[in-house]
C-alpha cells in the first residue's frame, strides 16, 4: 500500500457535472468558452443542479425561488453584528453559512425535494450574507435583496445599496460563470466527503467553504491582490517576480494541479481585466498582471489560473480585496450543490487509507516512567 501524495492524478469518484480533458473544461458536456460567452449564471446554476440548459419558463421560475429564499435570518444577521468588526471574511461566511443551519425547519430534512431547496436557499443567501457582513462591518444597515433575476445584480445592490451598472452586472456574472465548478477540486472533495456520512447539506457547504478560503485553493485570488499592491508600479514587477523565484517563494495565481498548459478560464478574465480597465480609466492593474503573467509564463513555464486575472477584475469593478474569495464561494455554491446532490443519489461513504510510516512495536509506558 503506497500512498499518492496530494492524490495527484487519483481518480476518486464518477460525475457527470464537470469534465476537464486534455485542457478543455466543460459543465454538463458545453465548453466553457461557449458558457462563458452565451450563459447567464441562473442558467448556469440549473445546468449544473438539473443536468440540461433551462427552458424560458424554467429559468424564471429558478429566479423566482432564488428571490423567494433570498432573505437571511434575523439571528443570523445578529450573529453577524457579533462578529469582530476585523475577522476574516471566508471564516465570517463559513460560520454564518453553519448557523443557516439552526434557522431552517428541514435542515436535517434528507429527501431529494428538500434538498434541492435547500441548494437554492443557500445560493441565494450566501451573497446576501457577504454583502450584510460587508455593510455591517462599516457601521451600515444591510439592503433587502431587490428581487432582480441576477444573482450578480442582487449581490452588487445589496453591497453597495445603489443600483449596480449593466457593465459591473455582466463582467460578475461572467466571472460567476467562470467559477462555477471545476471537477472534483478540493472544496468539492470536502464538500462530498462530508455529505457521504450522510450528513446535512448545510454541513457540506460549511466544510466546502472552510476548503475553498485556502491560499492554495480560492484564497489565492485575494493574495494575489496582496501581491499586486505590494508590486505597486509596472517597473517593478520584473525585480518583484525575480526576488520572489530566487526566494522559491510561490507566485499566488499561478500554476495548476491538473492544467499544465494553462487554464481555459483565465483568458476569459484576462479580456475583461483588460476591457474593464480600459473603460474605466484605470489599466495599472491589468498592466501589472500582464507582465508578472509574461514573466512568470517565460521564466518558470507556469500559466495563470483562474485566480489570478479576477484580482484584477475585481478590483477595478472597486469590490474589496477580502471579498474576492467570498465571490468565488458565491458561485462555486452552485458546483457544490451538485456535487452535494450527486453524492446523495449514488452514495458510499469516502474513506480511503493512509499508508503507515509511524514507529511500530512501541510498548505503553506508565506516565511517572516517561
Ligand atoms: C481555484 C484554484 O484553486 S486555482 C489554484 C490557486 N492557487 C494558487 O494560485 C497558489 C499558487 N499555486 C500553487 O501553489 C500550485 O501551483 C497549486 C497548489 C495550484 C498546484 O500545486 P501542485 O499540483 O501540488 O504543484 P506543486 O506545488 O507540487 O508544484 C510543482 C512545482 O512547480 C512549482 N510551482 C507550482 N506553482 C508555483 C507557483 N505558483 N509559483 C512558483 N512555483 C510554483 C513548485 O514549487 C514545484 O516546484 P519543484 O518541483 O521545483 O518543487
Ligand atoms: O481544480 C482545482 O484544483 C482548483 C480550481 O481551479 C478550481 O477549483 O476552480
Amino acid at each position: 500500500m503506497s500512498a499518492t501524495k496530494g492524490l495527484e492524478g487519483i481518480v476518486a469518484t464518477t460525475s457527470s457535472i464537470s469534465s476537464i480533458v486534455d485542457g478543455v473544461l466543460t459543465y454538463r458536456g458545453i465548453d466553457i468558452d461557449d458558457l462563458a460567452e452565451n450563459a447567464t449564471f441562473e442558467e448556469v446554476i440549473y445546468l449544473l443542479w438539473f443536468g440540461k440548459l433551462p427552458t424560458q419558463a424554467e429559468l424564471e421560475k429558478l429566479q423566482s425561488d432564488l428571490n423567494a429564499y433570498s432573505k437571511v435570518p434575523d439571528a443570523v444577521i445578529d450573529l453577524i453584528r457579533a462578529f469582530p468588526k476585523d475577522v476574516n471574511s471566508m471564516a465570517a461566511l463559513r460560520t454564518a453559512v453553519s448557523a443557516l443551519a439552526l434557522y431552517d425547519a428541514e435542515a436535517n430534512d434528507s429527501s431529494s425535494e428538500s434538498n434541492v431547496r435547500k441548494a437554492i436557499k443557500l445560493q441565494a443567501q450566501i451573497p446576501a450574507i457577504i454583502a450584510a457582513f460587508a455593510r455591517i462591518r462599516e457601521g451600515k444597515e444591510p439592503v433587502a435583496s431587490p428581487g432582480y433575476s441576477s444573482v450578480a445584480a442582487n449581490f452588487l445592490f445589496q453591497l453597495t445599496g445603489n443600483e449596480p451598472d449593466k457593465v459591473a452586472i455582466e463582467a460578475l456574472d461572467k466571472a460567476l460563470v467562470l467559477h462555477a465548478d471545476h471537477e472534483l477540486n478540493a472544496s468539492t472533495f470536502a464538500a462530498r466527503v462530508t455529505v457521504a456520512t450522510l450528513t446535512d447539506i448545510y454541513s457540506g457547504i460549511t466544510s466546502a467553504i472552510g476548503t475553498l478560503k485556502g491560499p492554495l485553493h480560492g484564497g489565492a485570488n485575494e493574495a494575489v491582490m496582496v501581491m499586486l499592491e505590494e508590486i505597486g508600479t509596472v517597473e517593478n514587477v520584473v525585480p518583484y517576480i525575480n526576488g520572489k523565484l530566487e526566494r522559491k517563494d510561490k507566485i499566488m495565481g499561478f500554476g495548476h494541479r491538473v492544467y499544465k498548459n494553462g487554464d481555459p478560464r483565465a483568458k476569459h478574465l484576462q479580456k475583461m481585466s483588460y476591457e474593464l480597465g480600459k473603460l474605466t480609466g484605470n489599466l495599472k492593474w491589468y498592466e501589472m498582471s500582464i507582465k508578472a503573467d509574461e514573466l512568470v509564463t517565460g521564466l518558470k513555464g507556469l500559466k495563470p489560473n483562474v485566480d489570478f486575472y479576477s484580482a484584477s477584475v475585481y478590483t477595478t469593478l472597486e469590490i474589496p480585496r477580502d471579498l474576492f474569495t467570498p465571490i468565488f464561494a458565491i458561485s462555486r455554491t452552485s458546483g457544490w450543490a451538485a456535487h452535494i446532490l450527486e453524492q446523495y443519489e449514488n452514495n458510499r461513504l469516502i474513506r480511503p487509507r493512509a499508508e503507515y510510516t509511524g514507529p511500530v512495536n512501541q510498548k505503553y509506558i506508565p506516565i511517572g516512567q516517561r
